[in-house]
């Protein structure tokens, strides 16, 4: 089992040094790099004792798989593994459950964007299959810009039995497709929720499809077929976050 990550960029390593600092094992800053932003984090880092090695930026480049480190890069303890179990159990102490669910999104910039998104939507957890879908990769901290390290991923074995399980729990589920003729600025929002968007090339698969309560499109005005799923998503979170208000 993976006990270790590498989280870079300066969002991302700000956001567990903020959130869990007790996670960080070490860090390493670009040499010669004189920016305010790493400063901040340099001094957070001597707060907590955290050691930090100076190192040449081939160095962060290699470390980082040529990831956008912005001169920062940390080695930390891996989050725990969230399943099945947590996630009802922080249903039931939640008063108005507020999900998302993505059926298979395999491309970390998606995921992590879907994951900024959901923290900003003030969602309470994300939900994804743990096959076929992309994990909590580096690259996916690194766009979630922090989110990856507050907003917690539920990782299911078997997503349609998750879902009846939350809707047992009283949770509505409303899937996103852009064939629905449900216009999701019409459909009903407002109570224990989770929105459900499909992966990038097939869209929600049939058995996760049949397990929504209902289906609802996002009006398209132009002549492309759909939207980016972490476009979608900021537009169906925010518009539930509009009729929660
Ligand atoms: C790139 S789209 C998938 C397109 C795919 N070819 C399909 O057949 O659904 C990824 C996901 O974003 C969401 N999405 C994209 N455009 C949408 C729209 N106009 N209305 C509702 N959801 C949309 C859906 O959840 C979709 O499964």
């Amino acid at each position: 089992m993976k006990k270790q990550d590498i989280t870079f960029g300066i969002h991302a390593v700000e956001a567990v040094l903020k959130h869990s600092p007790e996670r960080v094992i070490e860090m390493w800053v670009q040499a010669g790099r004189d920016d305010q932003r790493l400063a901040s984090l340099l001094q957070m880092a001597a707060e907590y004792g955290i050691s930090v090695q100076k190192a040449a930026r081939k160095v962060l480049d290699d470390k980082s798989d040529s990831g956008q480190h912005q001169g920062v890069l940390a080695r930390v303890k891996a989050v725990k593994q969230l399943n099945d179990n947590d996630l009802l159990s922080l249903v039931e102490k939640t008063e108005t459950p507020f999900f998302l669910i993505l059926d298979g999104v395999t491309d970390p910039h998606n995921l992590g964007a879907c994951l900024r998104n959901a923290d900003a939507a003030g969602v309470h957890g994300v939900i994804v299959p743990r096959d076929n879908s992309v994990g909590l990769t580096p690259t996916v901290s690194k766009v979630a810009c922090g989110a990856a390290e507050v907003v917690p991923l539920f990782q299911v074995t078997n997503l349609a039995r998750t879902m009846k399980s939350l809707q047992e729990k009283g949770v509505w589920i409303v899937g996103a497709a852009g064939e629905a003729d449900s216009d999701l600025y019409k459909t009903d929002l407002k109570g224990p929720l989770a929105i459900a968007m499909g992966a990038e090339d097939k869209g929600l698969r049939r058995l996760t499809r049949e397990s929504c309560d209902s289906i609802a499109s996002i009006p398209m005005a132009g002549s492309v077929s759909s939207l980016n799923v972490s476009v979608a998503t900021g537009i169906c979170l925010f518009e539930a976050v509009r009729q929660r208000l």
